[in-house]
């Protein structure tokens, strides 16, 4: 139960739960973790999904409309805690249904869950009191989005709260794979390390064996979320564990 990166650059695989149903997430999660990723992104489908591209936006759609709730994502979690203990496991979620849950009852099931953290996408760290309380009191690790467009001063009150690791993303946008990594990324990694010691993942775009080695020159880690949502899109429930695991197995070099 840690957030920790074997190999550099270790694997942060992000996945929206519920698409195409829980069972599968539960096997294509295990999949990926017996593959080599070091910590799950384990995704709450939202309904206004704002700062996802077409590929997580058509994916939290399914789940949605299968009835996939934060319950289940938490019900899920603590299956995935149980099948493989020292697994990094991250809960993914906006905020809008962890607020409807209530601040408190989330971390508190969160932990129950076995979560090592918890990412919100649209928590501000200059708004993160009441959340960082709550994640404190259950010892929950709080990560938090950097871009390239964060000056150094959020750099700074972003690296003093965060725990487990900080998320650079490589580009302002939306998440959705790219031909090449975007190259905002080596500055604003080498922006933060000035302001901690944290392993950094870099996120955005990344869908290749090469992307990944050109992140490890200069990040801890590299998250794949779009890349992998497609593969489970195209290949269904039935091939979705064995193609994940297959593509981080290749990614991973
Ligand atoms: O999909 P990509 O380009 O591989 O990027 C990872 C991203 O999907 C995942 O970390 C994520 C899913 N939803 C988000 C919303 C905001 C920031 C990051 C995310």
């Amino acid at each position: 139960m840690a957030i920790e990166f074997k190999k550099k650059p270790g694997i942060v695989a992000y996945l929206t739960a519920g698409d195409p149903d829980l069972a599968a997430t539960r096997e294509i999660a295990l999949a990926a973790i017996d593959n080599g990723a070091d910590v799950i992104e384990l995704g709450v489908p939202f309904s206004d999904p704002l700062a996802d591209g077409p590929v997580i936006q058509r994916a939290s759609e399914r789940a949605v409309a299968r009835g996939t709730r934060l319950v289940d994502v938490l019900a899920l979690a603590k299956e995935l805690r149980a099948a493989r203990p020292s697994a990094g496991l991250v809960l993914f979620s906006y905020l809008n249904p962890v607020v409807r849950m209530g601040m408190r009852t989330f971390t508190e099931r969160a932990a129950e869950a076995g979560a090592d953290g918890v990412l919100l996408t649209d928590m501000i760290v200059e708004e993160a009191g009441e959340y960082l309380e709550a994640m404190h009191a259950n010892k929950l690790a709080p990560v938090f989005l950097a871009a390239p467009t964060s000056p150094d001063a959020r750099l700074k009150a972003i690296a003093e709260v965060s725990q487990g690791f900080v998320y650079a993303i490589s580009r302002v946008g939306i998440t959705g794979t790219q031909q090449k990594v975007a190259s905002d990324a080596p500055e604003l990694v080498a922006r933060l390390r000035k302001f901690t010691k944290l392993p950094i993942a870099v996120g955005f775009g990344i869908s290749t064996p090469e992307h990944v080695r050109a992140v490890g020159e200069f990040a801890d880690a590299a998250v794949i979320g779009s890349a992998l949502v497609a593969l489970i899109e195209k290949t269904g429930a039935d091939g979705a564990a064995a193609a994940v695991g297959k593509f981080i197995r290749e990614v991973r070099g």
